[in-house]
């Protein structure tokens, strides 16, 4: 199918200097395959970017966990497309369900993240995923469905979008999706994908699950057809992160 597989440490607002060095460490020895099975992104506070790029195994990439909506300027607080590009970051994770709902970033808000920051040369990580609530009220594919058209009204190429469904109710619940579910998600939205932008795109577009993704259950995750890899939080902090890389060597 020619997707290259994709795992994403999402690192979150967690670390102090010292346990940035030890994962780092432990990444820089761990045994995973090549990076033509496995593309692998580590993705630090900002303010440790600096210290992970220069400090990490060169077939490892880095990401920002988020950028501002538009060029830099008088935005107290941000950090800008540009200055990510200056300092050669190449990745950014966008419109994660914690800016979503806690920072309440709207779909077209993340939308417009995903357009600009594209624009400005970086590849995006960007999320999507439905809230418990959503779920059990049997809307699931139209939330997901509407966060992703939000992304595709504004931009006009996938090649540098590798697209996570993350179901928040998974999300540092200990509670994972089961392969079965995250598979028919991963379906619907590479046809959503093949129906509103094209046959080419859905079939070359990463979906990567991420929620409670862990060293034991990626196996059967990344066994699913529709499932290109992995955003992974609490557990790419540890060790068994390159366990879950391994997982690329079953597809
Ligand atoms: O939000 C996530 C990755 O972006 C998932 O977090 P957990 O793996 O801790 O559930």
């Amino acid at each position: 199918m020619g997707r290259k597989f994709f795992v994403g440490g999402n690192w979150k607002c967690n670390g102090t200097t010292e346990e940035v060095k030890k994962i780092v460490s432990v990444l820089n020895e761990g045994q995973v395959p090549s990076s033509d099975v496995v593309e692998v992104v580590v993705s630090p506070p900002f303010v440790f970017l600096g210290l992970v790029k220069s400090s990490l195994r060169p077939d490892f990439h880095v990401a920002a966990q988020n950028c501002w909506v538009k060029k830099g300027g008088a935005f107290t607080g941000e950090i800008s497309a540009e200055m990510l590009v200056n300092l050669d970051i190449p990745w950014v994770i966008l419109g994660h369900s914690e800016r979503r709902l806690i920072l309440n970033e709207s779909n077209e808000f993340v939308g417009d993240k995903v357009a600009y920051a594209l624009s400005q040369g970086l590849k995006v990580i960007a999320c999507v995923g439905e809230t418990l609530e959503q779920r059990e009220a049997g809307s699931t594919m139209d939330v997901v469905a509407a966060q992703t058209k939000a992304i595709a009204d504004r931009v006009s190429s996938w090649s540098n979008i590798v697209l996570a469904y993350e179901p928040v109710w998974a999300i540092g619940t200990g509670k994972v999706a089961t392969p079965v579910q995250a598979q028919e998600v991963h379906f619907e939205l590479r046809k959503w994908l093949f129906a509103n932008t094209s046959p080419e795109i859905a079939a070359a577009t990463r979906i990567i699950y991420g929620g409670s993704v862990n060293g034991a259950n990626c196996k059967e995750l990344a066994a699913q057809p529709d499932v290109d890899g992995f955003l992974v939080g609490g557990a790419s902090l540890k060790p068994e992160f390159i366990d879950i890389i391994k997982s690329a060597e079953l597809k």
